[in-house]
């Protein structure tokens, strides 16, 4: 039977983890003593937007990096700016020939395992949907998909696995687009994150939409420049996001209704960093779009100023935008006033 340890077991990797030990694979969680002590307690509980609840319990959840060392596949789900240490705690660990699969937001996160875990075959994988951490154990998926992955033939001995799990691998020759159709919408993380509401109520109002469509606006004009085409990874081609999210409220609501189900528990990843006073991702994100920018002679100040208000956040305590002033700030900004 293949042995399946998750690296960096939080929100996302107790989820994906989780179902699939739920489902009778052999899972090895590692990550930190307060979860271990969560789960120790209440066990692993899953519930998703369509109503399922799960108990996953006992959990075998470590905290030494030791525990990597005999798994076949190894899903790593740190946040971006903590892939390079653990990166490096795996590499006298891992078998050769072992899988590992970065199931991370940003572009970057595979590349710097690839860097440092010679032998081992390391792929970019995309998680597209919502994991809210409850706290008690609790993690909560609140929007649909299953995962993308970059294609290995590797991969056949557990694409069983992830499909019993409710979680279906999409295999993809070329995973960069991909990841840049991710991007697209990661950058309403700090949207999000600056309003402080939850991912439905922010969407549902016009003025926090039409800041995400500035910063993607310029980010499709850029990769446009740079030859990059993002994948379509939901009905309206990325293309088309900027004018759908500038749609008055009765009308973005009755398309969302019909192709985006977000449920009322929603946050982004980046709101629960700001929230639990961590450094963001902002620089794997956003910061990505300015090095394209760079890359091509020009500048990207919508998401130079997302990554400005974003670490003044992260440096202290601030009300939530309204929208009208987030907007209002980075229209001056895009006008260069
Ligand atoms: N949450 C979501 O809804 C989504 C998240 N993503 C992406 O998935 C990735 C993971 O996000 P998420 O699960 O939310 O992050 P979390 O912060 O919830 O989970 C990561 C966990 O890894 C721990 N950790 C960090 N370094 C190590 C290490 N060296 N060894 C062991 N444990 C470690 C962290 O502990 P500590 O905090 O103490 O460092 C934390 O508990 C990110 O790239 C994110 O952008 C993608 C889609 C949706
Ligand atoms: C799923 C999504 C886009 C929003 O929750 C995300 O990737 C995140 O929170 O980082």
């Amino acid at each position: 039977m293949v042995r399946i340890a998750v690296y960096g077991a939080g929100g996302i990797g107790c989820y994906v983890g989780g179902r699939l030990a739920a489902t009778g694979t052999d899972v090895v969680f590692i990550g930190r003593q307060r979860l271990a002590d969560e789960l120790a307690e209440h066990g692993l509980q899953l519930t998703d937007y369509l109503g399922a609840d799960l108990l996953v319990r006992p959990v075998r959840y470590e905290t030494a990096p030791a525990a990597a060392a005999d798994a076949d596949l190894v899903l790593v789900t740190v946040k971006s700016a903590a892939t390079e240490a653990a990166a490096d705690e795996l590499a006298d660990l891992l078998k050769p020939g072992a899988i590992v699969v970065s199931f991370q937001n940003g572009l970057r996160n595979g590349d710097i395992l690839r860097d440092r875990l010679k032998d081992r075959i390391v792929l970019s994988g995309m998680v597209p949907f919502n994991v809210l951490n409850r706290g008690g154990g609790s993690f909560h998926q609140g929007t649909a998909g299953g995962l993308d992955i970059e294609e290995h033939p590797a991969l056949a001995d557990y694409v069983d696995a992830f499909a019993r799990a409710g979680l279906p691998l999409t295999r993809h020759a070329d995973i960069l687009p991909v990841q840049w159709a991710k991007l697209l919408l990661n950058l309403n993380n700090p949207v999000n994150a600056l309003s402080d509401l939850p991912l439905r109520d922010e969407l549902s109002q016009r003025d926090y939409r039409r800041c995400l469509a500035v910063a993607q606006a310029e980010t499709l004009a850029l990769l446009k420049a740079g030859g990059i085409k993002p994948a379509r990874l939901m009905v309206i081609p990325p293309q088309h996001l900027p004018a759908m999210l500038r749609l008055p409220d009765f009308l973005y609501k009755r398309l969302a209704n019909k192709t985006l189900a977000i449920d009322p528990l929603a946050r982004t990843s980046m709101w629960e960093d700001l929230r639990a006073g961590r450094s963001t991702e902002v620089d794997f994100i956003n910061g990505e779009v300015v090095r394209l920018a760079e890359s091509l002679g020009r500048t990207a100040p919508v998401n130079a100023k997302l990554i400005d208000l974003i670490r003044a956040a992260e440096s202290g305590p601030r009300e939530g935008w309204t929208g009208s002033a987030l907007l209002s700030e980075l229209t001056k900004t895009a006008s260069g006033r």
